[in-house]
């Protein structure tokens, strides 16, 4: 089981391709908002038990002084992938990658691209597949997928003239 947690839902528009990606490979999820800042206690609650429920990865996401993922990240033994958001009244999304990305040695937290819940997902699912091989079976396969999804663009940009590619 992966959990997916945010801020604040004005989060979800960007998370919700987490979701999306898990649903895909068939990987059992739960989504639900946490926020270090305005929940503190449901924060700790959520962070110290999520392991001992069978939460195998954390996926935290957040915007501006996103500082959700690093705390979670402090309290809990399992692997979080932060997913920086760009807020609405953000310094370009910058203000939530750094806050997301510096951590102090020894509290790791593996930090997507900006607005990259669908690669969080990803993450998320190589994880559990390292130790389950129907998950890295179906990952094989997604994988298989990208690239025939290339394959027949450059087929299509080998056949015809690169002039006409665009056209
Ligand atoms: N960065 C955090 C935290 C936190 O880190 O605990 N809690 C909420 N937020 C962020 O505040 C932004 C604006 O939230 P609102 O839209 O609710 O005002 C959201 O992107 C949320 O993730």
């Amino acid at each position: 089981m992966i959990s997916i947690i945010m801020g604040s839902d004005s989060d979800l528009p960007v998370m919700r391709q987490a979701a999306d990606v898990l649903k895909e490979l068939d990987i059992p999820f739960e989504v639900t908002i946490v926020s270090a800042h305005r929940t503190p206690e449901r924060m700790f609650e959520f962070a110290k038990q999520a392991h001992g429920r069978g939460i195998k990865v954390i996926i935290a996401g957040a915007g501006g002084a996103a500082h959700l993922p690093g705390m979670v990240a402090s309290l809990s033994p399992l692997p979080v992938i932060g997913v920086p958001v760009k807020s609405s009244n953000s310094i370009d999304g910058w203000d939530s990658v750094l806050s997301i990305l510096q951590m102090p040695n020894g509290v790791p937290v593996a930090t997507v691209a900006l607005n990259a819940a669908k690669n969080a997902g990803i993450l998320a699912a190589q994880i559990i597949g390292a130790q389950d091989e129907t998950v890295l079976g179906r990952i094989l396969a997604y994988k298989q997928d990208l690239a025939e999804g290339v394959k027949v663009k450059y087929t299509k940009l080998e056949a015809e003239r690169y002039e006409d590619y665009r056209k």
